[in-house]
């Protein structure tokens, strides 16, 4: 059993969370959110930039079902570097509920991304934010795209908005889908329709199969107010840029809580206020049924005949 110290002023996921007033449709998906150890059962990893509070699967689903959501994408998160196993393990015991995004390093066996594939693991994420990652080389980035080609995973993207033109290149040669998180970070104390956020949208524009998660208000915005106290008009700068996306890309756009909220220093959210968030940026219900369930069941669980209520 290993004791982990967290990170100085590492702030916990909200222990109480209120009921979302934002009723989410019949099968929607939380498709951004990670699992944390327990570390006495699945360690942290030696490599990690952060030692987190445990936030369990068990703790995962419960606020599922607390917020009205049917089904769950859990992300690797980096704290658990390329071992998978506390990700696989959640997936294993969703009945088929969750779906998962792994991290994987070159050289990885045919037999590993099979096993992954076979727990419901549909992408790999290749993570660009320097605060969370050492970067890794190319060469190594492509070896894993090889390696997940016959599954049909796609690859999910963290980079922040100043770095996106020395990738852009790169990430439009990969000849998979991808998925962008947290909307290429912009700096939301910029203009919406200026040259750094339309740099974004060109990027979108580029290829047909570049999904946008239109997540993470509470990393991004500067002026607030906080989803807190009842607040359930939170993140209001944040709300022009996540707005551009979702009407002009409505059916490649997809929504995430971001539980357990990794390195949030001013606040930790209310999720079921966060969750109130959505109306705003989703202002008509066939754009929030794209957004929270026709995307990500046509990306996550293409099969499924009809998502589950
Ligand atoms: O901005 C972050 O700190 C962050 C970290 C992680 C991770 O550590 O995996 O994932 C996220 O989606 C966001």
């Amino acid at each position: 059993m290993t004791n982990f110290e967290k990170t100085s002023g590492w702030l916990d996921w909200h222990a109480d969370p209120s009921r979302p007033a934002f009723r989410l449709p019949a099968g929607a998906v939380d498709t951004h959110c990670h699992v944390f150890g327990p570390g006495a059962e699945f360690p942290f990893a030696p490599e990690r930039k952060y030692t987190p509070c445990d936030a369990s699967k068990d703790q995962l689903f419960a606020l599922r079902d607390h917020l009205g959501f049917a089904r769950t994408v859990v992300v690797q998160a980096t704290c658990h570097g390329a071992d998978n196993s506390a990700m696989v393990d959640a997936l294993r015991a969703s009945d088929g509920l969750a779906r998962g995004v792994a991290t994987l390093r070159a050289g990885t066996a045919d037999a590993e991304v099979r096993a992954l594939h076979e727990a419901g693991v549909r992408g790999v994420r290749f993570n660009f934010v320097k605060r969370l990652v050492d970067a890794a080389p190319p060469d190594e980035l492509w070896d894993v795209v090889e390696r997940i080609k016959p599954y049909g995973w796609h690859v999910v993207v963290y980079f922040e908005a100043a770095d996106l033109a020395e990738l852009r290149d790169f990430l439009l040669s990969i000849p998979l889908p991808l998925v962008v998180d947290h909307m290429g970070r912009p700096d939301v104390g910029k203009d919406p329709h200026g040259p750094e956020f339309e740099a974004f949208l060109d990027f979108l524009r580029a290829r047909e199969d570049i999904w946008c998660k239109v997540t993470c208000p509470e990393r991004l915005s500067l002026s607030g107010p906080p989803a807190l106290d009842g607040q359930r008009a939170a993140y209001r700068d944040v709300v022009p840029f996540a707005r551009r996306v979702v009407e002009e890309f409505p059916d490649r756009v997809l929504w995430g809580t971001d539980w357990p909220h990794p390195n949030l220093t001013g606040h930790m959210p209310d999720d079921g206020l966060l969750v109130d968030f959505v109306p705003h940026i989703a202002p008509t219900p066939e754009l929030r049924q794209r957004l929270l369930v026709d995307n990500p069941m046509r990306l996550y669980w293409p099969d499924a005949d009809r998502p589950h209520a």
